[in-house]
């Protein structure tokens, strides 16, 4: 079987003899990492000029604090070579003063927003650390927060104690605190739904040690940028406060105290004001320069685009491939033969999963919305079940309630829920931390898998050095032997990566890798070849398999194609609006022998599934799966069912036994001879 490897970005397959674009080695590599080191020229700028302003901050004082200070004989004096700016109404050198009230003005703006960055990150942060209740409560009290304008708010403070520096410091630190905990609390919320948190959960981080390792790195650049808006911000309005008097007092002064003397002064010296203005101005610019510089620079994303887009370019003179990736995955002989569950006979084999009864619901005011209505399910060693269906069907809810992952908004319960003979039923206890080396999991899309702010090797070895304690080395060690069995081409460079410099398909193989790394009991492949190329899908399959036949791995494979399911599973699970509706052995579904009108529907809409089955035109199926608000009382499929009777609309069917396998279907079921004993819930 021939395989050209062209990943979304430009992954090509080492099995298949190509090198892989974006992955580079050597001195490419070293060619690479110096050209990424290059400074963008917003922080060039920025910097140059902040530094420049700190200096002057430092030393303008000294070197002009007396002159100053000096009265002059003229007052309002005009522009002149002696005092560029002028002379105030009580005939102090205006150029002078800008320059000595640069110092209380930095320092005070500084401190401001510090104070506004540190109370926003206590917030916005601890609300994502907290529990469900406080989670939502906390998130409506910064909307609120936030709909106050923050000078109006700095005004109430600053009004309720004596003005001063310090109170206009802190009235101003609070007033802007709500923005900063908005942006970072949801920043931190987005980034907590990535993968790479939900495996990290897994790993049973605490929520602290996630916080700082996955999600603060991850959000510090639109953090920082928007802390030198802030800065510049901040500025603005120190200045607006000490121009109506509630900010320095005299004799301290700074920039917006001089604006303010300026602008009394306009109509008779108009130069005066320009002097506090422009230090605003190009002190807010060189903030808001440094900012985007430093997000440009953190951000590994775009340190690695130069390099993405030449392999992009390498990726799309490539030649297309006809043949789809399941064809590619069936066409090889060898493994159709070997798709039976092993030697040994079912009886013989361990249990690995065991669920009964589960259940999933989302609360949406007080109305609970079932997600995962009873599922039933055992899962062998070595035996590959497959979840179909279509989308919303509740796959990978049950999935991740399985593996102990739901989203924290989601409550579930279950008779029966045991990993490994662990007994993890209980929805209130915390999940073992031994769940993290029972289970593995490889998610749909390879870009969220991966923390983006960290090396692959720091992640990949993470299971083993935070469960088992092994060493670095040895882990290291282990872990470029696992990505050799994944087939990822030079894996001790990799692991010294960024993932985004790893191609589509390399991240995918990577993360399967991680998954194997604690010889987990199973692995949960959550539509693994979905996002990828459809060349690279046929390699995952393949590369899921070997992994099944050579460690005796369960897998619990999710994908809403049949053709997938048919071509890599053991046992098959059909999935419809929250249940399992058919669980039969592949080889029925191979065969066409198929039980329940939505199976049925499925396997018309899907090109040639069945062994020997003639090229047919497809029979999309109409209509949609009821939202789980909508559910109807009796059978779900009713309304696209072609078989439906009055019972169906009434009488939700139970899942039964039938033939080789079971079936939620009235019609169906309806032959009384050919009905075995209850299979599963309901
Ligand atoms: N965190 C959540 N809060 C509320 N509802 C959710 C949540 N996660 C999933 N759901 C809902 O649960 C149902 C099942 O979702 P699930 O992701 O399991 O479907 P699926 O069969 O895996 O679909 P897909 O193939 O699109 O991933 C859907 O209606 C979905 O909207």
């Amino acid at each position: 079987m021939t395989t050209i490897g062209v990943g979304a970005a430009g992954a090509t397959d080492e099995s298949a003899g190509l090198t892989d674009p974006t992955g580079p080695t050597g001195a490419n590599a070293a060619a690479n990492r110096r050209r990424r080191r290059r400074l963008p020229a917003p922080l060039i700028i920025g910097a140059t000029l902040l530094t420049l302003i700190v200096l002057l901050a430092v030393v303008a004082p000294l070197l002009w604090g007396s002159g100053a200070e000096k009265l002059n004989p003229t007052i309002r004096a005009h522009r002149s070579g002696a005092h560029p700016l002028g002379t105030d109404s009580l005939g102090r050198d205006v150029f002078y003063r800008t320059l000595v009230a640069t110092r209380l003005t930095l320092i005070m703006a500084a401190a401001a927003t510090i104070l506004a960055v540190g109370i926003g990150t206590i917030l916005g942060a601890g609300i994502v650390l907290a529990g469900r209740r406080v989670r939502s409560l906390g998130g409506r009290v910064i909307d609120l927060m936030v709909s106050y304008p923050p000078v109006i708010v700095a005004l109430a403070i600053t009004a309720i104690f004596s003005p001063g520096r310090v109170s206009v410091v802190v009235a101003i630190g609070i007033a802007f605190s709500p923005q900063f905990a908005r942006l970072i609390n949801t920043l931190a919320n987005s980034v907590s739904s990535k993968d790479y948190v939900t495996i990290a959960r897994l790993l049973g981080l605490s929520r602290g040690r996630v916080l700082r390792r996955h999600v603060l790195p991850n959000i510090a650049a639109p953090v920082l940028v928007l802390t030198s808006v802030g800065f510049a911000t901040t500025i603005v309005t120190l200045s607006g406060l000490s121009f109506i008097g509630l900010g320095v007092q005299q004799p301290s002064y700074d920039w917006g105290q001089l604006l303010a003397s300026g602008l009394r002064d306009i109509y008779v010296n108009p130069i005066e004001a320009l002097g506090p203005s422009l230090a605003i101005l190009v002190t807010g610019l060189a903030a808001g320069l440094l900012g985007d510089g430093l997000a440009q620079f953190w951000d590994p994303r775009q340190q690695g685009s130069r390099s993405r887009r030449s392999a992009r370019a390498v990726a799309t003179s490539m030649p297309a491939v006809g043949e789809s990736a399941e064809d590619q995955y069936l066409s090889d002989r060898s493994l159709s033969a070997s798709r039976q569950l092993g030697e040994a006979t079912v009886a013989d084999r361990p249990v690995v999963a065991s669920i009964r009864d589960l259940r999933v619901s989302a609360s949406r005011g007080d109305i609970d919305l079932p997600l995962v209505r009873g599922v039933s399910l055992e899962i062998l060693a070595g035996e590959i079940v497959g979840f179909v269906g279509e989308s919303g069907s509740g796959k990978s809810v049950t999935a991740m309630a399985i593996a102990r992952l739901l989203a924290p908004e989601l409550s579930w319960s279950a008779k029966i829920l045991e990993i490994n003979g662990r007994d993890l039923s209980d929805s209130h206890a915390k999940p073992p931390v031994e769940l993290a080396s029972d289970i593995g999991i490889v998610f749909q899309d390879p870009s969220t898998c991966f923390n983006p702010a960290l090396h692959v090797g720091t992640q990949i070895t993470e299971v083993v050095r935070v469960h088992k304690k092994v060493p670095k080395d040895k882990a290291r060690a282990m872990a470029i032997e696992k990505l050799r069995e994944a087939r990822v081409s030079s894996p001790e460079t990799r692991l010294k990566q960024y993932p985004h410099e790893l191609s589509g398909g390399m991240r995918q193989r990577a993360m399967i890798a991680m998954a194997l790394l604690s010889s987990p009991k199973l692995l949960i492949a959550d539509e693994p070849t979905t996002a990828l190329d459809v060349t690279v899908q046929a390699d995952v399959l393949r590369l899921l398999h070997q992994i099944n036949r050579t460690h005796d791995m369960a897998i619990l494979m999710i994908s809403h194609d049949i053709k997938v399911i048919s071509a890599l599973c053991h046992r098959v699970c059909v999935m419809y609006a929250g249940r399992i509706v058919e669980e039969l052995p592949v080889a029925e579904l191979r065969a066409g022998r198929v039980q329940h009108p939505y199976t049925r529907a499925l396997l018309a809409a899907t090109p040639a599934v069945a062994e020997g089955s003639r090229e047919r035109p497809l029979a999309p199926l109409a209509g949609r799966p009821p939202a789980p608000d909508r559910l109807p009382p009796g059978c779900s499929f009713v309304d696209r069912c072609p078989l439906a009777m009055p019972v169906c609309a009434t009488v939700d069917p139970r899942l039964l036994v039938h033939g080789e396998g079971a079936v939620a279907c009235h019609a169906v079921n309806e032959v009384p001879l050919r009905i075995g004993a209850d299979h599963g819930a309901n």
